[in-house]
């Protein structure tokens, strides 16, 4: 089982939801780099659970712990270890489920990969409390990332089809990640957010669950980042975006709206803005050929409905071939983009660092941070 991603900077994710600890490694950071430590938990505090009405009720402090590799504050040649500590764990409700497998989470397939031999209380290696590390990672990338110009952001796009005002593909601006970030709901229309939000309380009422979107972007991408074929952006950050639990679809610029425009109207008119070369429009989501335009990167994540509903629901007894109804117990999110949106942005951080550590004329805006 791998855990590890990245080429340049290599991230391994250990642990599980119901063992002692969960945990990050990161290789590949440049010594000497100040990292805010509020500000990763700031940061894991956006996902953490047990935070709203609209979150799995299993409340966690997610204290990171910076085991390895940081030293007065700074990034040493070692990998940056850090561990959150399990502090309420409640592996109980799970042990119905590895006769009888939820529909739509991975006891199934993990126990016909994996017999026994993994820990699957609370989902294991599967459950999205792995993407708390994740996002300690991410919160470290986006700071570096930063200090180089490079800002993003992500929000709520949809939730059951009720949709936000989505980015300005050409003039969203960091003001607009702001206004997202500093919401407890992350959109950028509140009324968007209400509706929304009875969508999910009407979810729940009926013991279900629902899906959404989560829509990202990156400013200040200098063009010329990523390369053709298999160290295209788009595939390189795709491998990191489906690690996430729940993700089903990614779609960059457009998307899979272009398959119905004509090239007329897909295309997007280069101009010149100063001495810069922009495009009038932005279909393409800031990518030509796997390669940064410099335009505003965009891009979306469709999440399917949190699979553990509280709906008696059809399954089967492994042991017994048998058919089963199935009652799901435990503290499960009903919506789950609502904690994904930092988790998106996590990710995103993660795989532009990873690009930009890759490109020896930009290494050097991250060693300057050092100084
Ligand atoms: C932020 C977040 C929270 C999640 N919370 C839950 C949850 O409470 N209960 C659950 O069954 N699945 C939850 N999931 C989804 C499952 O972890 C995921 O569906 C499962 O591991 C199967 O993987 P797959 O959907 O990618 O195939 C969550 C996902 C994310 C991103
Ligand atoms: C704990 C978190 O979310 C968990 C994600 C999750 C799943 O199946 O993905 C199932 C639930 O686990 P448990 O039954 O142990 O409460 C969620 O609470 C977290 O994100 O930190």
């Amino acid at each position: 089982m791998s855990s590890s991603f990245g080429t340049n900077l290599r991230v391994t994710i250990s642990g599980g939801s119901h063992e002692p600890h969960i945990g990050v490694t990161i290789a590949g950071l440049p010594a000497g780099i100040p990292i805010d430590l509020d500000r990763i938990s700031q940061f894991l505090a956006r996902r953490a659970p047990g935070n709203s009405i609209f979150a799995t009720p299993r409340k966690e402090p997610d204290i990171p712990e910076i085991i390895s590799g940081l030293e007065s504050g700074r990034t040493t040649n070692q990998p940056l270890i850090a561990i959150i500590r399990n502090t309420n764990i409640r592996s109980q409700d799970y042990g119905a489920l590895r006769d009888v497998p939820r529909p739509g989470h991975a006891d199934y397939t993990a126990a016909v990969k994996y017999g026994g031999s993994v820990n699957m209380a609370g989902g294991g290696p599967f459950s999205a409390r792995l993407t708390a590390p994740l996002c300690i990672a991410g919160a470290i990338a986006i700071q570096l990332l930063g200090g180089c110009g490079i800002h993003l952001g992500a929000h709520i796009y949809s939730v059951g089809g009720i949709q936000d005002r989505p980015f300005d593909p050409v003039r969203v601006s960091p003001a607009d990640f702001a206004l997202a970030q500093n919401r407890a709901f992350p959109v950028l229309d509140e009324a968007q957010g209400e509706a929304m939000g009875e969508v999910i309380r009407a979810a729940m009422t009926d013991g279900d669950s629902v899906g959404g979107v989560v829509e990202c972007c990156a400013l200040g991408l200098p063009a010329g980042l990523g390369g053709p074929m298999y160290d295209g952006i788009e595939g390189r950050l795709s491998q990191i975006f489906f690690g996430i639990p729940a993700v089903k679809g990614v779609e960059f610029g457009n998307g899979f709206q272009c398959a119905a425009l004509f090239g007329s109207q897909n295309n997007d008119a280069f101009c010149m803005e100063g001495q810069t070369v922009r495009t009038v429009t932005n279909n393409h989501g800031g990518i030509l050929g796997g390669i940064s335009s410099g335009m505003p990167l965009i891009c979306r994540l469709a999440f399917k409905p949190t699979p553990s509903i509280y709906r008696e629901q059809s399954s089967v007894s492994l042991s017994r071939g048998t058919t089963e109804r199935l009652q799901v117990a435990g503290r499960h999110d009903p919506c789950v983009v609502v904690r994904a949106v930092p988790i998106v942005e996590a990710a995103l951080g993660i795989g532009l660092l990873d690009l930009f550590l890759g490109e020896k004329a930009l290494q050097q805006n991250i060693v300057n941070l050092a100084n």
